[in-house]
Parts: structure tokens; sequence; C-alpha cells
């Protein structure tokens, strides 16, 4: 009766979220899946190179997998990059510029879906940002429960360097992780905090220096559960996380809208367009000097 009870609450809280992996038309998975059959600790890896930016197929293989890592009972779930350079680079930038509407729905939904996911997965959740992390990429660290961070990286809401303002949700991310004036300070200066201020500031609880050895130290905050009833657990998380998780889904046709308006407004393409060029622009020059 209690279990059922529990269970029923767990739905309650946790958005359904039915969408399966749309098949992408590359070969190659766009997220990678190991569960280790000692530890029981899933690693899932973000494999969409050039730099994991974040596009509605690989969104929705995030969900699959954390869908897939829920049912299978892993004891916890760390995130991590395929790429040794990129942990991932935020939204694909060719979803936002001069988007087709319809499908810019679409993005959204399965932007807010990517989340929610995350936020409320059931399992623990640690990210081994194995590089950059900035907007997106920042959002998926801040979404898991401890972050465990490569030196010479950087990661952060960097929004408005580039026009935009990250939705409340997105920020709601940050203010669990950082004190209030700090990432008032930080969402408004557009800041990119390297690894060095990023674990001065708490933004990550650890640094590794190399991959491997983040892993570890992930696995590790992961088996700090290890006493704990994982239904219990499941459940306290969520109900911390409830309240800033209700402002999304109380109105996610609003927060559509809202973005909507927003990326299509020329002030906002026309920053974006500058943006993107000027980074085509400096891997062109990379290119030219490798
Ligand atoms: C009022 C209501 C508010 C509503 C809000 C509405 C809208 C707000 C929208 C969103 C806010 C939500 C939060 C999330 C926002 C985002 O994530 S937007 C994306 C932000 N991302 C970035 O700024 C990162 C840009 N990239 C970089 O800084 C670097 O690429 C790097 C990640 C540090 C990696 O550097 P490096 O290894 O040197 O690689 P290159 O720069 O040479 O790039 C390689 C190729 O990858 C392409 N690329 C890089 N980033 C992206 C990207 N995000 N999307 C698409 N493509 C990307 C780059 O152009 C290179 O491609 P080519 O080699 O030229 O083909």
């Amino acid at each position: 009766m209690l279990r059922s009870k529990i269970l029923n609450r767990i739905r309650l809280l946790k958005p359904v979220i039915d969408r399966r992996c749309m098949s992408s038309a590359s070969k190659t998975p766009l997220t990678l899946l190991e569960v280790d059959d000692k530890s029981g600790i899933a690693t899932l890896s973000l494999n969409r190179p050039p730099v994991n930016s974040l596009n509605i197929d690989l969104m929705n293989s995030i969900i699959e997998s954390i869908t897939e890592i829920e049912g299978n009972k892993s004891r916890g779930l760390i995130l991590t990059s395929a790429n040794d350079r990129v942990f991932c680079a935020g939204l694909d930038l060719n979803e936002l510029h001069k988007p087709n509407q319809e499908r810019l729905k679409e993005f959204w939904a399965v932007f807010q879906d990517v989340w929610l996911a995350l936020h409320l997965c059931s399992v623990p959740t640690a990210a081994a940002i194995n590089g950059h992390a900035p907007a997106g990429g920042c959002l998926l660290a801040t979404a898991c429960e401890y972050r465990v961070m490569l030196p010479q990286m950087t990661i952060g809401l960097n929004e408005t360097q580039f026009g935009y303002m990250a939705p409340k949700w997105v920020m709601l991310s940050y203010l669990s992780v950082l004190p209030r004036r700090l990432a008032e300070r930080a969402l408004t200066q557009g800041k990119l905090f390297t690894t060095a201020e990023a674990l001065d500031v708490g933004l990550v609880d650890e640094i590794a220096a190399s991959k491997e050895e983040a892993l570890a130290k992930c696995s590790t905050f992961i088996d700090s559960f290890s006493k704990a009833n994982p239904l219990a657990r499941s459940l306290t998380k969520k109900q911390i996380r409830e309240p800033d998780v209700q402002k999304l889904i109380a109105d996610r046709a609003g927060d559509l809208k809202e973005c909507l308006e927003y990326i299509n407004s020329p002030l906002l393409q026309d920053g974006l367009g500058a943006y993107f060029e000027a980074l085509k622009q400096k891997s062109r020059s990379k290119a030219g000097k490798s």
C-alpha cells in the first residue's frame, strides 16, 4: 500500500515524458550508454561531433537514455562527453538562427523535457565535465546533483554575451547551485567561469586531473547514497526540486510563447547571426593554421 502510494507520488511529481528518441540520420549513436556491471553505475556520454551541441535528436537521445537508466535500476548516472575538449557547447545555434517555426516549437519542448528528465532523474546524478560547458552545457551540468570538472575548461550561462536572456527555469537551475547575488552577477555578465573559479564559487564540487579521475570521483559521490533507501532518496530529491520544476510545468506554453517571441526578435536574430558567424570564422582561421 505504502509503496504504491509512494510510486504514485513519484508519478505525480515527474511530468510524463513519453518521447521516443528520433532515429538520427547519422550512423553513430548520439549518446553512448555503459552500465558498469560491478558498480551498477551508468555512464552516459554525449557523442555528437564536433561539440555536442544540443539539437532535437541529441536531446531526445539523452531523454531516452535517462528513461532507460531509471528503468534498468542503475544505481546512478554519470553524464560526460565522448569529446575530450567540449562537454557540451549548449543549444545548437542552427536550431535558433533563422529557425523553422514548427521545428523551433518542437526544439524548445524537447529542451524543456531534457532539463526535466535530468533534473528529476530518480537515481543519483553526477557530471564529469571533461570539456567546455557554456550555456545549455552548463544547464545539463547544474541539473545533475554533483559536478567534477577538468582543469583549463570553462562553464557558465553566457547567454547575455550573445543577446539572449536565459529563461526563468534555466536561471533557477543556476540558483539551485550558486548563491543568489553571485548567480545574478554571473547571469547578467554572461560569465564563463574557469575551472578554478567554478570550484571557488561552488559551481563545481571537485576538480580532477583526468576524465578517469573525474569518473571515479563521480562514482564516489553516487556511492555516498549506498545506505539510503533508493525510493526515499528519490522522493526527497523530487520534493526539494519540485518548486522550481513546478514553475516550468505550470506554464510550459507561456515559456514556449515567450521563447518564440524572444528568439524570433530581429535584435536577437541579428546578434545571434553575428555571434555564429564569428564562431565559424574562428573555426576557419584555426583550420587555416593547422
Ligand atoms: C524573455 C524570455 C526568455 C526566453 C529565452 C529565449 C531564448 C534563449 C535561448 C536559449 C537560452 C537557454 C539557455 C541555452 C542557450 C544556449 O545554449 S545557446 C548556445 C550557446 N553556446 C555557446 O555560446 C558556445 C559556442 N561555442 C564555443 O564557445 C566553442 O565552440 C567551444 C564550445 C568552446 C568549443 O571551442 P572549439 O573546440 O575551439 O571549437 P570551435 O569553436 O572551433 O567550434 C567547432 C565547430 O562547432 C561549431 N559550434 C560551436 N558551438 C556551437 C553551437 N552551440 N551550435 C552550433 N555549432 C556550434 C562551430 O561553429 C564550429 O563549426 P565549423 O567548424 O565552423 O563548422
